[in-house]
């Protein structure tokens, strides 16, 4: 594994990566705060027991849980037990290396925003390695960063070799955001602090720079000469389920825009940074992001659209609309939105972005789709639609593109659409990892490449925030759409204006 710059362009190579075994597996601590919590179950204890069982994680590392529930290391390690029965894919579930792997797994109870509280537990797991690597990563409410990181501090237990990672959402606007920000940075530097977003460690957003970086023949055509519009879609088939107070606080503009999609977006549009470094290519994305054109009221009103699902059927079963699943008799929030965003830029000039998520679609299908632009002059006569890029991004991750060709069938020179298609996993003959596999273990090795920085969180936010206010103001009403369709009517018309339709079926 080459060694990155971190992100002030310096080597990252005296607390980069730790002690490493013959193998190169890597020996830190890694203290999750929140660890009894459905995150940790659910991706981050998986996640590492699947690093493990691919020999990356040493055996003296020690992965130390927190929460203020008053449980025993057995008890612990009973109920993590149990979240990786349920989570490991069984392919990956070998009893010898659970047990193995639980033998890293410790526990300490302590309410870790209180500084006063008892901290001798937590200090004697931690190494006194001055270079072993020691993540705190705060799975917790978002309240909680910045008293978790003051308590951190004030127990003496940030060495040069800390981070600290922190789970979206970053703050509920510009201003909140600012505030962990700057909270925590009184505490960790900027190198020191991993901003995770989880679609920053799929295999296929990654590979959204592998395609355009590493292979001219797409780069030199990724302009407004030749992309008519792009459309990034991230649709879900599952509704809010127990997360129901955050998302009715959050809405899909905040829960998926203001990271995920327009972190997808900076991906899809930036210039080429000139290294593969964390510096160069955060720069790159924030330039994207601060060249989003400010959406006035009346783009919000002309260019934005917000719904929620009600009741209606997805994969043949009945589901309850949004204000049943939340138990709640009225909210605004949106489940759905679409946004016909355009960016300021010459490689951009005249090209539409449009974005839309939502939940309880038709299908689970998150895409980047390149629309080209048709042939200016056409000798054919019966031209099929202009070839289109698609990124699969998940599930069927993969790649392709559609092209006008000879139908053989036909007796005269008829065009028909022909698919270059590659399947990633048949490609590649491998599994694809969980995206938290990749971030877990580039926070211990210090890399911020996958991680946002501080500027980015802003300059989204600073996008988002007019969008938000037009929102609460009405000046785009909430439609109702049946759960299990691909959102509103006026989600289509949106495209339909420009002479567009949304790619499904991907
Ligand atoms: N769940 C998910 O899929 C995702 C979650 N996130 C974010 O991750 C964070 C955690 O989410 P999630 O796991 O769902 O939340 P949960 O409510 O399920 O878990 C919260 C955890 O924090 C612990 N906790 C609360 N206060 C403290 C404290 N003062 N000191 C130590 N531990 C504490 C709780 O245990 P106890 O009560 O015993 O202290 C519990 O283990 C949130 O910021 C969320 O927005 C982000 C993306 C996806
Ligand atoms: O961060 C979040 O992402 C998930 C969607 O993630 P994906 O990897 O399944 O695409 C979303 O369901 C959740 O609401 C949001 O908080």
């Amino acid at each position: 594994m080459p060694l990155r710059m971190d992100a002030t362009g310096s080597s990252s190579k005296i607390h980069a990566g730790g002690k490493r075994d013959n193998s190169g597996a890597v020996a830190f601590d890694f203290v999750i705060v929140g660890a009894t919590g459905d995150l940790t179950m659910r991706k981050l204890l998986p996640a590492f027991y699947e690093c493990f069982r691919r020999r990356q994680i040493e055996k003296s590392t020690k992965i130390i849980g927190v929460a203020r529930s008053g449980l025993s290391v057995e008890d612990y390690r009973a109920r993590a037990h149990e979240a990786l029965k349920g989570f490991v894919a069984t392919s990956s579930y070998d009893d010898a290396t659970i047990q193995d792997f639980l033998g890293l797994v410790e526990y300490v109870s302590l309410d870790m925003s209180d500084k006063d509280a008892d901290w001798t537990g937590l200090r004697a797991q931690l190494s006194t390695e001055r270079d072993r690597p020691r993540v705190f990563y705060v799975a917790t409410a978002p309240k909680l960063y910045v008293p978790t990181a003051d308590a951190i501090a004030h127990n003496e237990l940030i060495t040069e070799s800390s981070r600290i990672v922190l789970e979206k959402p970053i703050g509920t606007d510009q201003a909140t955001a600012a505030e962990i920000n700057d909270g925590v940075g009184q505490h960790f530097t900027e190198e020191q602090i991993f901003r995770i977003d989880h679609y920053l460690g799929k295999q296929t957003v990654q590979n959204i720079l592998a395609l355009r970086f590493a292979n001219p023949i797409l780069e030199r055509v990724w302009n407004t000469d030749s992309i008519a519009h792009v459309q990034i879609t991230a649709a879900e088939t599952v509704g809010v389920g127990k997360r129901g107070p955050y998302y009715d606080s959050a809405g899909a503009l905040r829960d998926m825009v203001q990271n995920h999609l327009l972190q997808v977006l900076s991906l899809v549009a930036m210039e080429p940074p000139t290294a593969f470094s964390a510096m160069d290519l955060r720069d790159e994305k924030l330039k994207i992001l601060r060249a989003l054109k400010p959406m006035s009221d009346h783009d919000i009103a002309t260019d934005t659209v917000r719904a929620q699902y009600g009741e209606g059927h997805v994969n043949g079963k009945l589901i309850p609309g949004y204000l049943d699943d939340l138990g709640a008799p009225t909210s605004t929030t949106e489940t759905y939105l679409a946004i016909r965003a355009e960016i300021r830029t010459a490689r951009w000039a005249g090209v539409p972005f449009y974005i839309r998520t939502g939940k309880q679609m038709a299908r689970k299908e998150t895409t980047v789709v390149i629309q080209f632009r048709p042939q200016p002059w056409a000798i054919f006569t019966d031209n099929p639609e202009p070839s289109q890029l698609v990124l699969r991004i998940q599930p069927n991750e993969g790649v392709s593109l559609s092209l006008a060709s000879k139908d053989p069938a036909s007796e005269q020179y008829r065009l028909r659409e022909a698919v270059l298609d590659v399947d990633y996993v048949k490609a590649f003959n491998t599994r694809y990892p969980d995206s938290y596999e990749d971030l877990l273990m580039a926070a211990v090795r210090g890399d911020q490449v996958l991680f946002i920085r501080r500027d980015e969180v802003e300059a989204s936010w600073r996008w988002i925030e007019p969008i938000l206010h037009g929102w609460e103001e009405n000046i785009r009403p909430l439609e109702i759409y049946p759960a299990g369709t691909q959102g509103p009517a006026s989600s289509d018309e949106l495209l339909a204006r420009d002479g567009f339709v949304w790619k499904e079926n991907t």
